[in-house]
């Protein structure tokens, strides 16, 4: 490993060999995170658990949702209700989803174009040059046909005359002046540098599918191909709610106060994933002020964060309760985390929900991609990205009963780093830390029991290497 390779390394806190080989080996008695910086599991509440409760049952455990399960689930609740449709202006559609296919409105080209700035020519040369020096310039309405044996002047993007039968570039053909000859330097071949109309598109085709994405390409194409306004699925609007009264929003942590590092992250996040993100609230640990916002929302999701455990001041179960909301998951089966939920809210036709994220901020992540993600992913009539596996360079510890969501860095594998892209597990991955998050390039998914060193694992990406535009 080169010195620069070590000090990205370090950089990234990337898990070294040395750390997983011994985590490996105890790995059957120690379910959590090993390593310099991982948390036990369960272990960021405050001191309020410890190593052991991860592998004694408790109530939360009896319950929990197999994480697959609960993406399913979310997304399964992300797309009830009937599909909905907006029509914007062309620019307004940039990252949104097509509700429609994008149907060609014209030919493309809509006319036989030239491609080149050259001669339009008819029949086998040498041709008299017509046109009288004037050329036949792009944007004009259509030219006059061209005599066998003529040319004529023409640009780039210019209409083709009609019964033309090639474009010679000008670099290619010689006019001899006083005689108005115009001799081709080359063979020329029939149709050659002409773009015939419909080359690329019919009036009618589909050019792209229902759910693709709105990309700065997809714009250009849309516009070429005759839209002034798109039909997009509306972006699933949500409302964030942070909780807890020890959360500051400004400044150094002190007197046990500690900075909202939540409400920062929630929002771009949320809109990275498609939302359109109303507000975000921070409502201390008040439970009245909880209700009051959960049930007045017009919001499509509702984000909470913390409050999911039972601790004394916990309030999202108890409000859920009393606001009707139905639990359609409590608990998740996976590291960190667990405490996260989804609640179908009371009232609204096509159905509000409500994604209880733990407090702990990695948690939340987890929560965020777990639950959140597929719902939303769902409402927008998004598709789901191909899933794809990555080997993982090192061992990664298991849960024994739960998957985990463990931050990862893409590195080329192999010496000379020439091969096969490999999964690199980074460490700082404790439930209450974001710094693996933040290097990270996504999220590798380790089945109960743990990985061994290339081992494949599924890999969730981080919503912006995905490419999103707002
Ligand atoms: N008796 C039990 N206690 C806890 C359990 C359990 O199963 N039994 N689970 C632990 C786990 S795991 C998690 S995760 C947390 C979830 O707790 P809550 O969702 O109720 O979150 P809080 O208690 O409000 O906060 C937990 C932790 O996170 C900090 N926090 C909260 N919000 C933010 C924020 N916006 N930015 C930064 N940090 C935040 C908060 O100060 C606490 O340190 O419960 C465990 N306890
Ligand atoms: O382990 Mo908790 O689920 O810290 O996230």
């Amino acid at each position: 490993m080169s010195q620069e390779d070590r000090e990205v390394d370090e950089a990234l806190a990337l898990v070294s060999r040395a750390t997983e080989a011994r985590g490996a080996a105890a790995q059957a008695q120690a379910p959590h995170a090993a390593g310099p910086g991982a948390e036990p599991d369960g272990g960021g509440g405050a001191g309020r658990t410890g190593p052991a409760a991860a592998s004694s049952p408790s109530p939360a455990r009896t319950r929990a949702t197999p994480w697959r399960e609960a993406r399913a689930v979310a997304a399964r609740a992300g797309g009830a209700g009937a599909p909905r449709t907006r029509r914007v202006a062309l620019a307004q559609a940039l990252g949104q989803v097509l509700a429609e296919p994008l149907r060609a409105l014209t030919d493309l080209p809509s006319f036989d174009t030239s491609a080149m700035d050259g001669w339009a020519v008819a029949g086998p040369g040498p041709w008299w040059s017509v046109g009288e020096g004037g050329q036949v310039l792009a944007g004009h309405a259509g030219p006059a046909a061209l005599a066998d044996g003529a040319a004529v002047r023409i640009a780039t993007g210019a209409r083709v005359p009609p019964d033309a039968t090639a474009v010679i570039r000008s670099e290619h053909a010689r006019l001899d002046e006083a005689q108005a000859r115009l001799y081709a330097r080359r063979e020329v071949v029939q149709g050659q540098d002409i773009r015939p109309r419909g080359q690329e598109c019919r009036t009618g085709d589909r050019l792209l599918p229902a759910g693709a994405l709105v990309s700065p390409a997809v714009l250009g194409l849309a516009a070429a191909a005759g839209y002034d306004e798109l039909d997009v699925v509306p972006r699933p609007r949500v409302e964030v709610l942070v909780l807890g009264d020890e959360l500051l929003n400004e400044g150094l942590p002190h007197d046990g106060m500690v900075r909202d590092a939540l409400g920062p992250l929630l929002a771009p996040w949320l809109r990275a994933l498609g939302a359109e993100v109303l507000a975000t609230w921070h409502l201390g640990d008040d439970a009245g002020a909880l209700h009051r916002a959960v049930t007045a929302s017009e919001a499509d999701l509702v984000v909470t964060t913390g409050g999911t455990a039972a601790g004394p001041v916990d309030h999202v179960h108890p409000v859920l309760r009393e606001a009707g909301a139905e639990l359609l998951v409590d608990g998740v089966a996976v590291r960190p985390g667990h405490p996260m939920l989804l609640a179908r809210l009371a009232g609204g036709a096509e159905g509000r929900y409500l994604v209880g994220l733990p407090g702990n901020p990695l948690a939340a992540v987890s929560g965020l991609l777990t639950l959140a993600e597929p719902l939303l992913r769902a409402r927008a009539q998004r598709p789901a990205p191909a899933p794809y596996s990555s080997p993982v360079r090192d061992a990664v510890n298991g849960h024994p009963h739960d998957t985990r969501l463990v931050p990862v860095v893409h590195r080329a594998g192999g010496a000379d780093g020439n091969g096969p892209e490999q999964a690199v597990p980074l460490h700082y991955n404790g439930p209450a830390m974001l710094r693996g998050i933040a290097a990270a390039d996504a999220l590798a998914v380790v089945p109960p029991g743990g990985a061994r060193a290339g081992q494949h694992l599924e890999i969730l990406e981080l919503p912006w290497t995905e490419g999103r535009f707002t």
